[in-house]
């Protein structure tokens, strides 16, 4: 499972996808009739032109590129795949497994690190289909899974340039809500690296983990990398440092070469193409820089095959829910 992208790059499929993403209680977590006033009057009346324009600039003959390498990997694997938002649908999916008689269903949310807002949100949605019909098994965050650190790292030996890890942000609410000890995720400055039973469901300690084994793993010191957190949405507090703002920083500090990667994406999308690729580029050379490249994520590569199977082969010990 994925988060999903719109039909087709236009205001309306737009409109139809963000009302259905963002009116998602795991997404925007506010009481029904916040989450209604702030979705349907401050975000649905101009995103959706703004983000059909987006989707416009990355769209392909095989439509959107995150439902396309979601599906290539699914095809090649054997498996169902299902969208959380949008088409193909998780409910559909869902159902195609049921109808083979299975009584065991394994869920892969395809995202390296835990969040509320991507595997919380498509567990509970899996879980509301099925209901007890079958069991369900839930693969565990893969953050620092060889198999997904060890392609990272080799893509990034080569590069000479300064090296940005750019993860999709979180409101710092999300992360104080899924604290499971209630009082250890953002009460210290290093909360991320003093261990606790907090960091199963911490995505910022998860993020910060994924860099530390692909640095290590590639041989990259301190002074060559920073970790940026990206795609803020609305007003709140999100996670920082603010990528865009990091982008236009790195240049006054000398940093004129760039690498960024984007570790919490395991196929390119919108967010990767679009918000890094196209104007991330864009703002790191208007504030002085003088290349900037980007380091694709494992789409549907040999690599990301591996690192799949190698996953699902303990598919049998996931937890089942
Ligand atoms: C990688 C993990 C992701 C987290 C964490 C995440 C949190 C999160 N996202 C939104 C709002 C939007 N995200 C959008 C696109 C999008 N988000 C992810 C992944 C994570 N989101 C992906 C892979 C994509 C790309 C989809 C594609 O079609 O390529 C969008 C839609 C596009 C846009 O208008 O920007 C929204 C909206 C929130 C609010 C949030 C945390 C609370
Ligand atoms: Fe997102
Ligand atoms: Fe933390």
């Amino acid at each position: 499972m994925n988060t999903g992208s719109p039909d087709a790059p236009t205001e309306e499929a737009l409109r139809i996808y963000l009302e259905e993403f963002l009116m998602d209680p795991f997404v925007i977590d506010l009481p029904l009739p916040l989450r209604y006033a702030l979705v349907h009057w401050a975000i649905l009346p101009k995103r959706p032109a703004q983000s059909a324009e987006a989707y416009q600039a990355i769209w392909t003959e095989n439509g959107s590129p995150l439902v396309h390498y979601c599906t290539r990997l699914a095809d090649g694997l054997g498996a169902e795949v299902g969208m959380a938002y949008g088409t193909p649908s998780f409910k559909q999916a869902t159902e195609n497994l049921l109808a083979q008689g299975v009584d065991e269903i394994c869920l892969l949310p395809l995202f390296p690190q835990y969040a509320m807002a991507t595997v919380g949100s498509c567990v509970a949605g899996v879980k509301k289909v099925l209901g007890n019909r079958v069991t369900l098994r839930v693969a565990p965050p893969f953050y620092r899974e060889p198999t997904y650190i060890q392609p990272l790292a080799d893509a990034l030996k080569e590069v000479d340039e300064h090296i940005l890890f750019s993860y999709h942000g979180l409101p710092e609410r999300h992360l104080k809500k899924t604290d499971p000890t209630g009082g250890h995720c953002l009460a210290s400055a290093n909360c991320c690296t003093t261990e606790s039973p907090a960091h199963a469901t911490c995505y910022r300690h998860q993020c910060f983990e994924t860099t530390r084994a692909v640095v290590e793993a590639a041989g990259i010191p301190p002074e060559r990398y920073s970790v940026s957190f990206q795609s803020r949405l609305g007003r709140a507090k999100w996670m920082e440092p603010y990528t865009d703002a990091v982008l236009q920083e790195l240049p006054t500090r000398g940093i004129k070469q760039l690498a960024v990667i984007c570790p919490a994406f395991f196929c390119d999308c919108l967010e990767t193409l679009e918000e890094i690729e196209l104007r991330g580029q864009e703002t790191f050379l208007e504030a002085g820089g003088e290349s900037f490249r980007m380091i694709p994520c494992l789409n549907d590569t040999p690599a990301a095959f591996q690192c799949l199977e190698q996953l699902i082969k303990n598919a049998g010990q996931w937890p089942a829910l």
